[in-house]
């Protein structure tokens, strides 16, 4: 039996709840949202469908669930740039969501963002363990990147690092051939616009990161172990600590386990650097 709650069923949140339940991975659902009318319609258009699966909405039920997707607050659109943009607008909806976790004792993942914040905020506000608050970004940043790959026929497994945002680092010494730095800069640069793409053209993301979510949601119910990236709160690893980053991290039943032995290369090294100053700059600000 796996319970899943969700907080903030708008477009991510929604969709996470729909694909859970129609893969059947997850027995129960106990759904959050301040706007009560979409709600009220995510509940009923749920029920229509050809699942059986129980919903419900009382918010007491959340902290006994096995698992909690953070989707609450608002997304970008066109005019906001950056993730780390959303912070002043979306830290008073991780405080005010904060009273449904208390005593919460599942797996907390934080889609949210600036997400890799929020997976700090609440990993250090609840403190729970940091194996069991998982911020999400890493395997849909990582899909991202093979496709940029694969559209310049280069095949290999792509991995991405970093902050969820501006800061993200494509890890090319990982794929198996030599790629000159200004290529590399060329292919960042496409990557920190990829969503951006999406939300022009249909409002937000929402198929890409709702199967990974799932996908996520399988390995931490035991049905496969896998290494993925994701944001996890540091504590020395990669060289910082103060803040939650993608990290390379085995993820089992037992939560998220980081792999802090990666080597990079100097072009990553570099950029890593930056992306853990400035996520270390944007939790300073957190009252945690
Ligand atoms: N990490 C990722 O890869 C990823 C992917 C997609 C979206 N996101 C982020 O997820 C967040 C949600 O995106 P969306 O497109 O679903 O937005 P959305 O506006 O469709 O949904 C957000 C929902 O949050 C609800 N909400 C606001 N305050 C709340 C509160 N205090 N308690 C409960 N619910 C509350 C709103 O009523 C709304 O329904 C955004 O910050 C977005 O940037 C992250
Ligand atoms: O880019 C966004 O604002 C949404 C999300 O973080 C994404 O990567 O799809």
């Amino acid at each position: 039996m796996t319970s899943l709650a969700v907080l903030g069923v708008g477009r991510i949140g929604g969709e996470c709840a729909f694909a859970a339940s129609a893969l059947g991975i997850v027995d129960e659902l106990i759904l959050a949202d301040v706007y009560e009318p979409l709600l009220r319609a995510q509940v009923l258009d749920l029920s229509h469908a050809p699942l059986d699966i129980p919903i419900t909405t009382d918010r007491s039920r959340i902290r006994e669930a096995d698992i909690c997707i953070f989707a609450a607050g608002s997304p970008r659109n066109p005019s906001v740039k950056t993730r780390a943009d959303l912070f002043d607008a979306n830290l008073p909806v991780a405080e005010a969501c904060m009273k449904h976790l208390n005593g919460f004792s599942g797996t907390l993942i934080v889609v949210s963002n600036p997400m890799d914040v929020f997976t700090y905020y609440f990993q250090k506000k609840l403190q729970i363990p940091r194996e069991r608050c998982i911020g999400f970004g890493g395997q849909l940043d990582s899909r991202r990147f093979e496709v940029a790959l694969r559209n310049r026929r280069m095949d290999g497994d792509g991995w991405v690092i970093g902050e969820h945002g501006e800061h993200q680092i494509p890890l090319f010494s990982k794929i198996g051939i030599p790629v000159p730095d200004a290529e590399r800069d060329a292919i960042l640069t496409e990557l920190r616009g990829a969503s951006m793409a999406v939300i022009q053209g249909k409002g937000g993301t929402a198929f890409g990161p709702a199967l990974h979510i799932t996908d996520l949601i399988r390995m931490l119910t035991g049905e496969k172990d896998a290494t993925i990236t994701c944001s996890l709160s540091l504590e020395g690893e990669y060289g910082f600590s103060g803040c939650a980053m993608g990290v390379p991290a085995r993820i089992s039943r037992g939560g998220a386990e980081v792999i802090g032995d990666w080597e990079l290369d100097q072009w990553e090294e570099k950029h890593l650097h930056e992306a853990g100053g400035f996520l270390q700059s944007l939790c300073r600000r957190l009252d945690v």
